[in-house]
């Protein structure tokens, strides 16, 4: 298609603004979908998307618009992820495309995310047009609203459009503003191929399947491609395009987006933000902004019942065929067993992950404590083999060796109301952060930005956060640096016995208090067994704090007197049922639950 009638764009929303909404009214409006292929909403399509409404997977769609001047358009929506724990893969979609639908909600206003999405899509170099959603909500404000976009993301919003997705008002209007103010692609046909990948997925009947942007070039069927960051060649056997329902096309040319088909076997070989060519005709270099994105966050992940261990394997090697942004290696626990050791982008991440592996393998897992990968400098010369990262608590090297400890550091930016700030200034400071800046952005809302450590966020920092705000606080964060701290490894000791799964690295000058609300929290969280058991903190040999289980009394069949036997197998039931997620650990039966107390301690 002629480049002059191709847009190319993208729609940016905080979470619940009615991005999927209105993408769907965009869909039904051009003719792509009927109403009763509908039914839900299309571009979120896994099933765990769909329950939490949320975004994971990026997607594109070719719509063909008739506009008001007569013209025929192929406008590609591409859909962007939501949350902070994928805004590389945000980023990259974005460079796929020349403009941007910025939705805010009428009834919410700018949020943080949505400010963070905006300057990355201004960073960009996007034509952003602003669209106010929700105007049906009789709690709708659009004055301040528009007010909000000026003053806290800087763009004029004179010309903001009043929608609502929901009903469909207006949105038309948004088609013609596509048309109309996004730039048509530049790329040139006749250049060599430079194609960007911006997602990824492993079909099982296809293989791998990519979504690309055609920057420059043209990308064939039969051709065989390069990936510049590997060097790695494959032909490409099939191409198409989303619309949404797949639709197959022999070329994609410079401007267009679509996906293919290659002999590819792997997903980790086609990394998002990686630039395609074609070897016989190479581009001098690859499309800027490409990163090798690693996992943040990890954590241990063990079946309840041993036996399982090989289906997790299994299983967790199926989720990595899908996700490149996800690793694990086996590992193994005095208390556990055998097990993995899992590594993230973020906490919604795992949390996706583990959810996938019990709903969709049908495991009972024991997840270990969240953890940061740090930087441990070993005494003696100065030298890369003195360094050692250690993301796993039960590998971490004796203190006497240790010369300093650098940990990940993360950029958070928070947006909230002036009543809310108290409490989370409060909260970022016991979070070890650091204040960077603290702005007014419109009336009441302020912006606050603080460095943190990213082990401190890991931890219970989002729910604590939404608890203080009473969820009128929106955060986004990036990594941002490494900070020398002298952390330090507590031990949890059972009956006495240190069950390494439970250990967690903390700072120094925290660990105390840590420690003491720690045991506090797994007290509540172990069921009392038949004695007594202890439950304490310790660094190295010391003992920094220490509560105790009490025994049964009783046993609970001694209730059901007599023949009752409906009764008692209920009780007996029941009792099953409490014991699916727990590990029994010498004498002592662990409930999952105390796997993550250090998450719930504070609350
Ligand atoms: N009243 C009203 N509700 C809307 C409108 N647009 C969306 N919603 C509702 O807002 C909620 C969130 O909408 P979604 O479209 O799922 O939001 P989203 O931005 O795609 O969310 P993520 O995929 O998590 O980023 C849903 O319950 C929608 O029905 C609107 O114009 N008016």
């Amino acid at each position: 298609m002629d480049p002059k009638f191709i847009r190319n764009f993208a729609i940016i929303a905080h979470i619940d603004h009615g991005k999927s909404t209105l993408s769907d009214r965009l869909l039904e409006i051009t003719g792509s979908l009927t109403q009763r292929e509908m039914q839900a909403q299309v571009l979120d399509a896994m099933d765990l998307e769909r329950e939490r409404g949320i975004t994971i997977k990026a997607h594109s769609v070719r719509m063909m618009y008739q506009a008001k001047d007569g013209n025929t358009y192929q406008l590609n929506l591409i859909d962007t992820p939501g949350h902070v724990d994928f805004s590389y893969e945000v980023s990259r979609s974005l460079a796929s495309c020349e403009g941007a639908l910025l939705v805010v909600d009428a009834s919410q206003g700018v949020e943080a995310q949505t400010l963070a999405n905006a300057y990355l899509a201004i960073s960009n170099g996007l034509e952003i047009i602003p669209v106010i959603n929700k105007i049906d909500l009789p709690s709708a404000d659009i004055p301040r609203t528009k007010e909000m976009i000026e003053n806290t993301v800087g763009l004029p919003a004179d010309d903001a459009i009043a929608v609502s997705a929901k009903t469909g008002l207006n949105v038309e209007a948004i088609l013609e503003a596509v048309v109309h103010l996004i730039p048509p692609p530049e790329g040139k046909a006749d250049a060599p191929l430079q194609a960007l990948i911006f997602d990824s997925w492993f079909d099982p009947y296809k293989g791998v399947i990519v979504l690309a942007r055609v920057i420059n070039g043209t990308l064939r069927t039969g051709q065989r491609i390069r990936l510049m960051s590997n060097g790695r060649t494959f032909d490409v056997e099939s191409m198409g395009v989303l619309t949404p329902k797949p639709v197959e096309i022999s070329t994609l040319s410079a401007g267009e987006v679509g996906f293919f088909v290659a002999t590819i076997k792997d997903v980790a070989d086609t990394k998002v933000g990686d630039t395609i060519t074609d070897p016989s005709n190479p581009a001098a270099e690859p499309l800027p902004g490409f990163e090798d994105i690693k996992s943040m966050v990890f954590a241990g992940l063990y079946t309840v019942e041993s036996h399982e261990h090989g289906a997790l394997r299994e299983a967790l090697g199926k989720l990595k065929l899908n996700d490149a942004s996800f690793s694990f290696e086996p590992e193994s626990s005095v208390a556990l067993g055998f097990g993995f050791r899992c590594g993230f982008l973020g906490l919604l991440h795992m949390e996706i992950i583990q959810e996938r592996l019990e709903r969709e393998f049908g495991l009972d897992l024991i997840t270990t404590a969240p953890g940061v990968r740090y930087k441990i400098h070993l005494t003696g010369p100065r030298s890369e083999s003195n360094i050692v990262e250690v993301e796993n608590p039960s590998r971490w090297p004796d203190p006497t060796t240790i010369d300093f400890i650098e940990e990940p550091v993360i950029t958070a930016k928070i947006l909230t109301n002036e009543e809310y700030v108290g409490g989370i200034l409060k909260l970022v400071e016991d979070k070890r952060g650091k204040q960077k800046n603290f702005e007014y952005v419109s009336g009441s809302r302020v912006m606050i930005t603080y460095e943190l450590p990213l082990n401190e966020i890991v931890l219970d920092f989002y729910d604590r956060l939404k608890s203080v705000s009473r969820g009128y606080a929106s955060l986004d964060y990036h990594l941002s640096g490494m900070w020398t701290s002298p952390m330090v490894k507590m031990d949890i000791l059972v009956s006495g016995e240190p069950v390494d799964a439970l250990s967690v690295i903390v700072h120094r000058d925290f660990a105390y208090e840590r420690g003491k609300a720690l045991v506090h929290k797994m007290k509540e969280l172990i069921p009392r067994q038949m004695f007594e058991v202890a439950i304490q903190a310790a660094i190295g040999s010391k003992i920094v704090a220490r509560e105790t289980v009490s025994a049964i009394k009783k046993d609970v069949l001694a209730k059901c007197y007599g023949g009752d036997i409906s009764r008692k197998r209920k009780l007996l039931d029941k009792q099953k049922e409490g014991k699916k997620r727990m590990k029994r650990i010498g004498k002592v039966d662990i409930p999952q639950e105390a796997f993550l107390a250090v998450l719930k301690v504070g609350e």
